[in-house]
């Protein structure tokens, strides 16, 4: 690539930090994105916030920016149920219903620093709700089937759902993001 056609870096005062109370989506997320883009982590207590997907993780972008007082990744994620139209629901109340077909939602926020408009990216895989199959160490995995697959998400590999994920898409556009947009940090955030 010719140095004319790159976008000019932009300066992070520090590493990203990645916002999240759950260990599970940590080891996912750090799976997933290996050495492509370094980012610490750090949980925070920030609210449940009711609204819009994309509202709700805008706002808890912002949130964390001013508390990290720096550029944050923050992360929500749902299980839709098609016969709620698209709300995320119990899986109990999926059993009155004939259409088990669901999706699996990601959606992630990056904000550069406080006071910036946050930039979202959003995964979905869609699937169906089955009887529990697999470990049941992760939240709604054992109750996920992808299409085109056999397994649920408990039960197939990491490196599997990680390929097809909601979590896997969502973090493939962050990638691409930060490939295009060529941030720079200054200081690395260990100091
Ligand atoms: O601190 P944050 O990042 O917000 O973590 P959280 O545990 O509150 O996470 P969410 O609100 O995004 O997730 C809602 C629920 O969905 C579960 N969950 C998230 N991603 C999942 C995945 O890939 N597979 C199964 N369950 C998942 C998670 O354990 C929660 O119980
Ligand atoms: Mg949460």
């Amino acid at each position: 690539m010719s140095g004319a056609a790159a976008a000019a870096a932009r300066a992070l005062p520090k590493a990203v930090t990645f916002v999240t109370g759950n260990a599970k989506k940590l080891e996912e997320v750090r799976a997933i994105l290996g050495s492509s883009i370094p980012f610490q982590s750090l949980k925070l207590d920030l609210p449940e916030l009711q609204g819009e997907p994309e509202d709700i993780s805008k706002e808890k972008a912002r949130m964390a920016a001013s508390q990290v007082n720096g550029p944050v990744l923050v992360e929500d994620t749902c299980l839709c149920f098609n016969a709620l139209k698209g709300l995320p629901g119990l899986n109990n109340l999926l059993l009155a219903y004939e259409d088990k077909s669901a999706f699996a939602m990601c959606i992630f926020s990056l904000a550069l620093g406080p006071g910036e408009e946050p930039m979202t990216f959003v995964g979905k895989t869609a699937g169906k709700i089955v009887p529990a199959r697999g470990p049941a160490d992760f939240g709604w995995d054992p109750v996920f089937q992808p299409d085109g697959f056999d397994q649920t998400y408990a039960e197939m590999p990491k490196s599997v759902k990680n390929q097809i994920s909601h979590r896997g898409k969502a973090l493939a556009l962050v990638k691409e993001h930060f490939a295009a947009a060529n941030y720079k940090v200054q200081n690395d955030g260990s100091a």
